[in-house]
């Protein structure tokens, strides 16, 4: 952006600050540390000027919103034609207590629904299951069967809100399950909206729930996205994650290749199949975390889009405009949050939320202040969810498009961010022989991913435990006595009323037309045909979750990893 005479003023104008100005009071009082870092202990500079970005091409690198690479963001008007979706996530006790807490939600503002399930059901299993016993309904919402949805959503109409799923290795159960409801309410299949979390990749690097083992599992991810293309236009199977890879101790730049590098195992896969990318690709979507360090994240989040948008043109050939626009969730740091002082995570989660608008997300979580300690109460999701109406309605943040493009700092580091995500892409795909997805389920065997995630984790508790790393409330500004808030507790009856409606279902439900329709997915899957519509048919018939995953469990086994074997 600037010719190379402009560059030699400016390096001269600059040792002449260092020189008089800027020296003397360094010498004289110094700086309050040795060495500035981000939480990911990506060490910054003092002060960025345009040498710091003389490479940077304004209409290569950057360009204008709505255009390719989508450095600045995805759409042409970005918040100022439409705010990000304030998307809060919700789940508790059977569906009737999450469906109140749905409209209490809507009726407060919110845009967009997102669903917690309980561990039974991310799981795959039911809530009679023995290993669900205690679990039932307690970090999120119990779903056995179609008969719980049908509940989850009662009232709400699914051609007119858009809603996410956090689920996993039963998304695809979820995901028959939302289309038989919207076969039921007469909501035409392309009507509906919505994301399917769906990641097993990240399943295997990261949070580490599954059922069957990654390559079987990749497989079906990639039948939900062929299903998606052709029977729901307007729902995204797969919600690529990287939130959990960086909960899980990453650093920023670790989220966003290995995510990234999921994404392209899945783009690999269907286009493997014999998927057009330009049909499936617009369809993908996905969810990062925002961190303390605002900065560093604007910055992931830039060059994220930046990346993405260059590869799926150049390694896989995309042409439309959709398929290369990166487009992502945001949640805030859940591992940033405090048990100690609670209130204080409310400003964490508003900077981290400012990160993830100035990063030009498309929709957003506020995790509420009490996260540390419980569920959230009425009262702090809706604080969270204030949280972002402020952002939106009263900061400015969303009336300026990218507001941080051109910052020396921001734009250096988007490079440097890129820069080294890149070099781990290359890593990850030399592993696999030129394949990302080759070298993605590589590295999940050699446990590449969880030793690269562990180191990251260790030095960031090193450094908090030095002091390097200041937590507010924790290891500096401590005190004894602390704000309690009031917790949320699920009722102790949830799980007996929840195996009520289990067995109800189960004694009006005709058992053989399920019997029949299990052995119809079965039959599906000895002839190598796609299992979701064997799946529709058996959720309509009130198969139960754990019936429809037992027989996935049946014909590919578990899975055990093999960390610290290589
Ligand atoms: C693509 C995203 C990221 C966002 O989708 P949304 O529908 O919300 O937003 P969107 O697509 O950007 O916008 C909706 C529609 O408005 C249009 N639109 C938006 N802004 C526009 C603008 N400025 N100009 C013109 N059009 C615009 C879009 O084109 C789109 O329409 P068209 O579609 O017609 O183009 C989706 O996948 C999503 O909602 N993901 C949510 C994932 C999530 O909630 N996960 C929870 C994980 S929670 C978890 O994992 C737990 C972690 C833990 O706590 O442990």
């Amino acid at each position: 952006m600037y010719d190379e005479d402009d560059l030699q003023e400016i390096r001269q104008a600059r040792e002449e600050w260092e020189d008089e100005t800027h020296s003397p009071v360094l010498e004289r009082f110094g700086e309050r540390k040795d060495r500035f870092a981000t939480v990911s202990n990506l060490e910054v500079d003092d002060l960025y000027d345009p040498t710091d970005v003389s490479d940077l091409d304004y209409g290569e690198d950057l360009g204008y919103p709505g255009e390719d690479p989508y450095t600045r963001g995805v759409y042409p008007t970005m918040y100022r034609g439409r705010t990000w979706t304030m998307r809060q996530f919700a789940g508790f006790g059977t569906a009737e207590e999450t469906n109140e807490r749905f409209h209490y939600l809507i009726d407060n503002g919110q845009t967009g629904l997102s669903t917690a399930f309980d561990m039974p059901s991310l799981m795959g299993k039911d809530s009679d299951d023995p290993l669900s016993d205690g679990e039932v309904g307690k970090e999120g919402v119990a779903v056995d069967t179609l008969r719980d949805m049908e509940i989850l959503f009662d009232g709400i109409d699914l051609d007119e809100v858009s809603t996410s799923f956090t689920i996993n290795p039963s998304a695809p159960v979820i995901f028959a399950m939302y289309v038989a409801l919207a076969d039921q309410q007469g909501v035409p299949r392309d009507e509906i909206r919505g994301t399917f979390q769906n990641d097993m990749l990240k399943e295997f690097i990261a949070q580490k729930e599954w059922v069957i083992p990654p390559e079987p599992s990749l497989d079906i991810v990639t039948d939900t996205v062929e299903f998606a293309v052709d029977e729901t236009p307007n729902i995204k199977p797969i919600s690529i994650s990287g939130y959990h890879i960086r909960e899980a101790g990453s650093t920023a730049v670790q989220e966003l290749a290995f995510t990234l590098a999921d994404g392209f195992a899945y783009v690999e896969d269907a286009m493997e199949r014999g998927l057009d990318v330009d049909e499936f690709a617009p369809q993908l979507s996905f969810f990062f975390n925002s961190h303390n360090s605002l900065f560093e994240e604007v910055a992931k989040f830039r060059a994220g889009r930046r990346i993405y948008s260059t590869v799926m043109d150049e390694w896989y050939g995309a042409e439309s405009e959709k398929s290369k626009q990166l487009k992502f969730h945001t949640q805030t740091a859940g591992q940033s949050l405090t048990a100690q002082q609670p209130l204080n995570n409310i400003v964490r989660v508003t900077i981290q939320a400012l990160a993830g608008v100035l990063g030009g997300t498309q929709s957003l979580h506020t995790n509420s202040f009490d996260e540390a300690l419980a569920l959230p109460s009425e009262q702090s999701v809706r604080v969270a969810l204030r949280t972002q109406q402020i952002i939106a309605e009263e900061s400015g943040a969303a009336d300026i498009i990218d507001p941080l493009g051109g910052s020396f700092a921001v734009e250096s580091l988007t490079e440097e961010v890129e820069e080294k995500t890149m070099a781990y892409i290359e890593e990850i795909k030399e592993m696999g022989d030129g394949s990302v997805r080759d070298g993605v389920l590589e590295g999940i065997d050699r446990g590449y991913f969880h030793r690269e995630i562990q180191e990251a984790s260790y030095e960031y508790q090193e450094r908090v435990e030095d002091g390097e790393e200041i937590v507010v409330g924790v290891n500096k500004y401590d005190i004894e006595e602390d704000t309690k808030p009031e917790i949320l507790k699920v009722d102790e009856e949830t799980q007996e009323r929840q195996l009520a409606r289990l067995s109800e279902v189960k004694e009006e439900r005709d058992d053989e037309a399920v019997e029949a329709a299990l052995d119809d997915l079965q039959t599906a899957i000895d002839e190598d045909e796609n299992v979701m519509p064997a799946i529709v048919d058996a959720v309509k018939a009130y198969a139960t979750m754990g019936e429809i995953m037992d027989v996935f469990e049946a014909e590919h086994g578990t899975y055990q990893e093999k960390i610290g074997l290589a």
